[in-house]
């Protein structure tokens, strides 16, 4: 039977790359799409011309999806997912800028309507892998700053993989200096702070999505870096996601889990 698939936020950059992932994959199809702006002409963004476009969640009825792929807003993803358990839609989420909170309500809600899903910060392997480096490596360099660097149009900093790569180095990482007094001459020149790891987020236009993990030790250091170059880089992360998440009970942080 074919798999039906609603592709929330899909006017966007991501978007767009998931309704064509989607149109790609055999038994998969989009039957509607989500997005508050959108014109009522699914051909005119490569939905089948059968798919419904809905303009908010209230338009949308039972029973029409299987999988629910969101790429929105950090506004508009929690009440997107909710939605989505609620009305037994497996969620594949790559928005990011959702609360550690938000996260764990989620997960609490999937447990209760037996339905799983993934919420992949990133759905890179460049990027999955860095994380797993990042966590090998802050056994043994417990100092460490991030850099992330993104187009100009990116609404949330940090962006959701820097964050998920403090969070892995911060479980990982044995006792560590803190750093020492210091006085900031320019507000916030020293970036924003996880549990003591620093990070530093870089908006310009044409950057795609990129991340550098720096480890600092006696007199020598240790730079392990990831670059999007192409926005059809996370669209193998999201098949495997759309080919997985039957088998989940539950809601899933991040790509690796499931892997
Ligand atoms: N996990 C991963 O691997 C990746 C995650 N991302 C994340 O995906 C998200 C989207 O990124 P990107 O595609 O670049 O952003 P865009 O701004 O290009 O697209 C956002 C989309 O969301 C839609 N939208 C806005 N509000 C709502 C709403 N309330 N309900 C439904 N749709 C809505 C917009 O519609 P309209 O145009 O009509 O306003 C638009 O289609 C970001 O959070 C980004 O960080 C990005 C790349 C990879
Ligand atoms: O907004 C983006 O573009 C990206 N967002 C995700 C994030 O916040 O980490 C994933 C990737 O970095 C691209």
């Amino acid at each position: 039977m074919t798999k039906k698939v609603l592709v929330a936020g899909f006017t966007g950059a991501m978007g767009q790359k998931a309704v064509n992932l989607v149109n790609n994959m055999p038994g998969f199809e989009v039957v509607a799409g989500l997005s508050p702006i959108a014109e009522d002409n699914p051909e005119q963004y490569h939905l089948p011309a059968s798919a419904k476009i809905f303009k908010n969640l209230t338009e949308i009825p039972d029973n029409l999806a299987d999988f629910w792929i969101d790429f929105t807003t950090p506004k508009a993803v929690y009440e997107n997912v909710k939605f989505a358990l609620q009305h037994h839609i497996r969620p594949v989420v790559g928005t990011t800028g959702m609360s550690d909170e938000q996260e764990a309500e989620l997960i609490v809600l999937s447990k209760k309507e037996k339905v799983g899903g993934l919420i992949a910060p990133n759905f890179g392997m460049s990027a999955v892998l860095l994380m797993k480096f990042a966590k090998e490596a802050a056994k043994y360099f417990p100092d460490v700053e991030i850099i992330e660097m993104h187009h100009a149009d990116k609404k949330d900093a940090p962006s959701g993989t820097a964050l998920a790569t403090a969070k892995m180095i911060a479980e990982n990482r044995p006792e560590h200096q803190t750093a020492p007094d210091e006085v900031e001459t320019l507000k916030n020149v020293r970036g924003g702070d996880y549990q003591g790891i620093k990070i530093h987020s870089v908006r310009l236009p044409g950057y795609i999505a990129h991340e550098q993990v720096l480890f600092g030790g006696p007199g020598e250091a240790l730079t392990i870096r990831q670059d999007s170059f192409d926005r059809g880089s996370f669209m193998n992360g999201v098949k495997v996601a759309l080919e997985k998440v039957d088998q989940l009970d539950e809601l899933v942080i991040g790509l690796e889990n499931i892997l």
